[in-house]
């Protein structure tokens, strides 16, 4: 019953509904108990030779008309207490998905996509059902259950309907206990459903992977073996599921023997007639339902609670970028200002960055450059707010970045990160995803600076061609371009670009990066490169190592510093002769 009361939100929510359908139901039950009612008022009749037409007709006229109202009234609970239920899947669906919007990338880096997934169906699924069938299935129990023992006890005999429901007690108990088990494995069944999505997730992005080393058997095996393990956790819920039934079935049924038995005893000495006795095993036959439903209900129970417990966990988790109470609402511009002392991922023991002080004046364009794990990502990952900074360790315009409302905040940046992505719809809509009211004209010209528009054009369908499952392949380089086109249409204030040339030539790079000079006059850009040649024309080159900055000038600056850079740049240039002279 706890799970109900954890959900007493939605109930007070959608009361009104509730109550009418909760109001109908106890109707309908009322109503049906007029047929055996009038089974054995006609059993009687007849027996003692006096049913008339007349009578005979006015007892039809009124089951008929209370068949018709039945219909009508169940039409309706349904649409109360089904159509709630329904809107309550909408609801949570649509918290979690905005819960999981909010959450910073160390959420995501934590949970694993397969589990996210079976939360939004499965579980939410689960809860739905409480709400629907678990309202309909304690109602009817309990009003339907408690109006028919009332009608036999009261109206017939109380004696005799002590006697037969005897049994009932222990069926109570059984399906209190089913229910238990059916919790616990409910929820293991659920587990193993989610690392099979997990497991398939992995298998198909890492199919290539999985190709070029030749572990496609050993992928085939494990996948059979967390499928057989679904399958098997499903299978002991299913046995126990199968035991509700024939439990329930199997009491009704010595609760009949026991009506007859007794009942012909007392119909014998003349304490009840025949059409009562008739009457009396109609209402037992009623009493199936009700019956079924109670271990029904147990069973819906179980299986909403565990889910909603996982909903519900998941929804506590905490983002730790939150919104300050009353935030800046303007979107950021001005001067950039970084005064990180140090800063460590959760968890995580090691420092990410430390003494890190820098400026960027609007207009400028920064390179960032170092070695894999120097510390770029995470440094642009602070200034984007997808992790947490210390307070005030990033200004711009001279206000702290997490006084400004994280939407209108984000609003202010352009990000290109390394892991570029494509969504399954037409170019031209991936590019004006930045920008929804972007014209046709504008998105143009956004993969012209891109350098990406002739290879638009030269597809069959032009700007309307698909990506993504069943659409064009474009390689590393053109994806990288279209995300690009995509951040330029934005025309950020500040626009970062994670590595998002490394798959771009060297002369499309150039192209691109004069078109950045020339159209962002006036906004900040910061570049993070593997290749020194990129960052040759910016205001200043930041180069990172071991989480800092340890050299910060214009390219002509470092070269005559005779540091770091100037060694990568010797490097590269090296590099490049040698590739030449190979050619
Ligand atoms: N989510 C995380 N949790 C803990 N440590 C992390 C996390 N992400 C990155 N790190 C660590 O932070 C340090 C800096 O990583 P970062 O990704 O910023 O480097 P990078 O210079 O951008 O590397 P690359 O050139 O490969 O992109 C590394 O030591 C890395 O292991």
């Amino acid at each position: 019953m706890r799970a109900f009361w954890d959900l007493r939100w939605f109930f007070w929510q959608e009361r009104f509904k509730y109550s009418f359908g909760i109001l109908l139901l106890i109707i309908v039950a009322l109503l049906s108990l007029l047929p055996p009612y009038v089974v054995g008022v006609v059993v009687d009749a007849i027996e003692q030779n006096r049913l008339t037409t007349g009578m005979l007709a006015g007892w039809m006229g009124a089951m008929i008309a209370a068949g018709i109202c039945m219909y009508v009234l169940r039409y309706i609970w349904r649409i109360m207490i089904f159509g709630s239920s329904l809107h309550l899947g909408r609801t949570l669906r649509y918290n979690l998905y905005q819960h999981f919007t909010r959450m910073s990338s160390d959420f995501f880096g934590r949970k694993r996509t397969g589990d996210l997934m079976a939360h939004a169906t499965n579980d939410i699924t689960a809860v739905q059902m409480m709400a629907g069938q678990g309202v309909l299935t304690i109602v009817d129990s309990l009003v339907m259950g408690g109006f028919v023992v009332l009608a036999m006890a009261v109206g017939i005999s109380w004696q005799l309907t002590l006697i037969t429901l005897l049994p009932m007690p222990l069926m109570a108990l059984l399906t209190s206990w089913y229910g238990h088990l059916l919790h616990q494995r409910f929820g293991a069944a659920q587990q193993s459903f989610s690392q099979l999505n997990n497991r398939t997730q992995e298998s198909i992005s890492g199919v290539k992977v999985t190709k070029t080393f030749g572990y496609e058997q050993e992928d085939i095996e494990a996948f059979d073996a967390q499928s057989r393990d679904v399958v098997n956790k499903n299978e002991r819920v299913a046995r126990i599921d199968a035991l509700f039934d024939p439990t329930i079935t199997l009491i009704i049924g010595v609760c009949y023997l026991l009506a007859i038995g007794f009942g012909a005893g007392y119909v014998n000495d003349g304490s009840i007639t025949i059409g009562q006795l008739t009457t009396f095993s109609v209402y037992l036959g009623m009493l199936i339902w009700p019956m079924l439903a109670f271990g029904w209900f147990f069973n819906i129970i179980e299986r909403g609670h565990a889910s909603y417990d996982r909903i519900r966990d998941l929804m506590a988790e905490r983002t730790d970028i939150t919104d300050q109470k009353a935030g800046v609402e303007d979107v950021p511009a001005g001067a950039v200002q970084i005064d990180i002392d140090e800063f460590y991922y959760p968890r995580s023991e090691t420092k990410a960055l430390h003494d890190i002080h820098a400026s960027v004046q609007p207009g400028q364009t920064i390179g960032i450059v170092g070695r894999t794990g120097s510390g770029k990502t995470t440094l642009l990952r602070l200034l984007l707010r997808e992790l947490k900074s210390g307070d005030g360790a990033i200004t711009i315009g001279g206000t702290p970045a997490e006084a400004y409302y994280l939407d209108t905040y984000r609003l202010a940046f352009g990000n290109v990160p390394q892991e570029h992505f494509l969504f399954s719809m037409t170019l031209a809509d991936n590019i004006a995803f930045s920008n929804p009211e972007a014209t046709q004209q504008d998105i143009q010209r956004a993969a012209g600076l891109a350098a990406i528009h002739d290879d638009i054009v030269a597809l069959p369908y032009g700007y309307a061609t698909a990506v993504g499952e069943r659409g064009v392949t474009l390689s590393g380089g053109q994806k990288q371009r279209i995300s690009i086109a995509r951040a330029l249409l934005q025309n950020p204030e500040i626009l970062i670009l994670d590595d998002a040339l490394s798959a771009v030539d060297a002369n499309t790079e150039q192209q691109i990066l004069e078109a950045l000079k020339r159209e962002r006059r006036g906004k900040t850009t910061f570049i993070v490169t593997h290749r020194m040649s990129t960052v040759k024309e910016a205001d200043a080159v930041w180069v990172m190592a071991h989480g800092t900055i340890v050299e910060n000038g214009s390219h002509r600056a470092l070269m005559e510093a005779k540091g770091i850079y100037a060694e990568m740049v010797k490097r590269e240039e090296l590099k490049a002769q040698v590739e030449r002279g190979n050619r």
